[in-house]
């Protein structure tokens, strides 16, 4: 049954006062870039939108539309799309960063001169360097350490965003200046932002879910009912705080929007590509099919890996990881992996915030 909406959506009109606009700039222009880019110029901001294409660019000047990513939304306010990355960030308040993790170092380090000192500088993408294990926050504090930084994570899917449903998500930084100018130029009607100071966990919280939503949309592709839905989600809270522990993060974090509340929402919305890649393949397409068909960044499978073997390497116990790889990367089937996983010894559960005694 379908539920009508009783609460109206807040239109454009209840927009912040402009007469504060502020200068800002966005880097990447694929979903979620376009998404913050409009958050931020409905909110009256000054908004500097950075792409590589100039095509691109061109037609979200000409069009107010970003034709290749969100076509059916119109970007309205104070957009100055750009391809010039230097120009861009300067004089910039605050740099939001949403280019996918495998090109993010080197869109730094390529512009790290152009970057001011104490500029505050966020990213938005959830994944894991290769080398090095890296997070996107440790990379901007080793390629631009004069600058302040910051991670922005929660259940935030872009589709959602644009059309001005109701959304939370974590601005986690060490800096409360950073802190209190996020929730300030992002915070409206429909976009609430709260604050973390665990900056690690936040992050590493938003990368690893994406592994699980790809078990999610498998899961959902071979119709394992509502009961394996639910075990999928708790487990996969398990193992990715116990893993995200392990690493130094804080166990709480995991409690909050950018650990089971993003979990939640990609693990159960077929508008998560990550979900939509596991569906594809539950349902028997090959990877590289299901991802090229997607057509755009689905982080987890580049993250699976490294996850896999970063736990193999801190002798970390993850067993969803394990069979996700399994399956995608090491031709098990699907069903002998679920039954291995239904006949490993009998837990405790909740043994990842439990003390050892208890745990064992
Ligand atoms: N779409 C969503 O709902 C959300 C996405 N994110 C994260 O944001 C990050 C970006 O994702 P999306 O924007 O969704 O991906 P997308 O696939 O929609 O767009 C990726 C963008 O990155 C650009 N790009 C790729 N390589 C580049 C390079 N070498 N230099 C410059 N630009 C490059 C592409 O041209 C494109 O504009 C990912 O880490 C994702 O996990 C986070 C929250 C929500
Ligand atoms: O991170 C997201 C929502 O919070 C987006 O998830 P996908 O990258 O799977 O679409």
């Amino acid at each position: 049954m379908t539920q009508e909406r009783t609460t109206p959506k807040p239109s454009p009109t209840d927009r912040k006062d402009t007469s504060e606009c502020r200068n800002v700039a966005v880097l990447g222009g694929g979903s979620f870039g376009t998404a913050m880019t409009k958050v931020l110029a409905e909110n009256g901001h000054c908004v500097r939108f950075w792409m590589r294409d100039e095509a691109q660019a061109r037609d979200v000047r000409d069009k107010g539309v970003n034709d290749r990513y969100m076509p059916d939304v119109k970007l309205e306010g104070n957009i100055d799309p750009t391809t010039d990355l230097a120009a861009a960030i300067r004089g910039a308040e605050a740099v939001f960063v949403a280019i996918p993790s495998k090109a993010f170092r080197s869109v730094i380090r390529e512009h790290a001169e152009d970057f001011e000192a104490d500029q505050a500088v966020v990213s938005l993408t959830k994944g894991i360097e290769r080398d090095g294990f890296r997070l996107m926050s440790e990379i901007l504090q080793e390629e631009i350490p004069r600058c302040r930084t910051g991670v922005l994570s929660g259940p935030n899917l872009a589709g959602e965003i644009v059309n001005r449903d109701l959304t939370a998500t974590v601005i986690a930084a060490k800096d409360p200046d950073v802190r209190r100018t996020v929730q300030c130029l992002l915070g409206c009607e429909y976009f609430r932002v709260y604050a973390n100071v665990d900056v690690y966990g936040v992050e590493l919280a938003g990368a690893l879910k994406n592994i699980y939503a790809i078990v999610a949309g498998m899961a959902a592709a071979m119709d394992l009912g509502e009961n394996a839905k639910s075990m999928l989600i708790t487990r996969s809270l398990a193992e990715m705080s116990r893993f995200a522990v392990s690493l130094g993060a804080n166990p709480m974090t995991f409690m909050g929007l950018a650990g089971i509340g993003d979990l939640i929402v990609t693990c159960t919305s077929s508008r998560s590509r990550n979900f939509r890649i596991g569906y594809a393949v539950g349902k028997g397409r090959a990877l590289d099919e299901a991802a090229a068909e997607i057509g755009q960044v689905a982080e987890g499978v580049h993250t699976l890996l490294l996850v896999k073997e970063k736990a193999d390497d801190v002798g970390v116990y993850m067993p969803l990881v394990r069979g996700l790889y399994d399956i995608l990367y090491g031709n098990a089937s699907i069903s002998a992996v679920i039954n291995g996983l239904m006949m490993a010894v009998q837990n405790s559960d909740v043994e990842f915030i439990l003390p050892r005694t208890v745990a064992q």
